[in-house]
């Protein structure tokens, strides 16, 4: 269970933006050490900024963030290389390499920082696949040859590749069946306790939220509006977040006892 005290992710008045469209301003918010933590906002609230400036892969305009106490945009390439094992990232549909197998996808980010046999590097590849939930035979297929959802999972166990203490999650869930998304949900949550994973998930499923979130940061007004636990969500007043926990959908996921109690 997460503690107060635990930031894992600290991010303080974060400036960004792209020529005169400011997506960030003023930005703050703190990720707890072991928690789910689930990234909501509107189309464009930037999200996904968010989270490529935290790991690194876009620079903010100002303001700071660290991971593990470091600021990642003052860390030298050696350092920088260092804290990037300690964390995986599953972008939107699994980004695999097209042309490499689940399995050499998963072994990418082994190859890159571990200097291992070639066997033993294949061997805990195929752990990860297996722990993912994909069938034996999958880790010889090509990304083509997987459903949309296999995709997600073998982009899953390539960000687990290199045993992180965070994981990214860009919309984990985004286009695939309740099902599949009920389970991919259980797989998150899972892997999270078994792992003891700290997961930072941007998404849209209010499903998601309430199945394994621990806490839901909300992206608006180019910042991060609130913070809390779905109980929390639902006694703020402000008008994108009453649309959004209290509108159709989130009574479908949650159920009119909880939408309706302060609605
Ligand atoms: N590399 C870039 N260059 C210019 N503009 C960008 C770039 N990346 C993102 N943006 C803009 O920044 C804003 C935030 O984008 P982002 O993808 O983070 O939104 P989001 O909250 O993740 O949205 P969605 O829920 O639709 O995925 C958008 O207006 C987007 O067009």
């Amino acid at each position: 269970m997460a503690r107060d005290d635990d930031s894992i992710i600290k991010v303080r008045g974060l400036k960004k933006s792209f020529g005169t469209h400011v997506v960030h301003e003023g930005l703050d918010l703190d990720v707890r050490r072991g928690e789910i933590i689930g990234i909501v906002g509107g189309s464009g609230t930037g999200k996904s900024v968010l989270l490529q400036q935290i790991v690194g892969l876009l620079k903010p305009d100002a303001g700071r963030i660290e991971v593990f106490g470091e600021s990642v945009r003052d860390t030298s390439p050696d350092e920088y290389r260092r804290l990037r094992r300690r964390w995986g990232v599953m972008f939107q549909d699994g980004a695999l390499f097209s042309s490499l197998t689940v399995r050499q996808n998963v072994e990418a980010p082994m190859r890159e920082q571990l200097h291992l046999p070639d066997d033993l590097r294949e061997t805990l590849a195929g752990i990860k696949v297996r722990m993912v939930g994909l069938p034996e035979n999958a880790q010889d297929k090509y990304p083509s040859e997987l459903s949309g959802g296999m995709r997600k999972r073998a982009g899953f166990a390539r960000a687990i590749a290199l045993d992180p203490e965070i994981v990214f999650l860009d919309e984990p869930t985004a286009g695939l069946d309740p099902i599949g998304a009920a389970a991919f949900d259980r797989l998150i949550g899972q892997l999270q306790s078994a792992l003891g994973l700290t997961v930072f998930m941007v998404t849209h499923d209010l499903d998601s939220l309430h199945a394994i979130c621990d806490r839901v940061a909300v992206l608006a007004e180019k910042r991060v509006l609130a913070v809390g636990t779905m109980a929390e969500m639902l006694k703020i007043d402000h008008p994108w977040v009453r649309e959004y926990f209290h509108g159709p959908r989130a009574r479908a996921a949650l159920g009119p006892d909880a939408t309706d109690e302060v609605g």
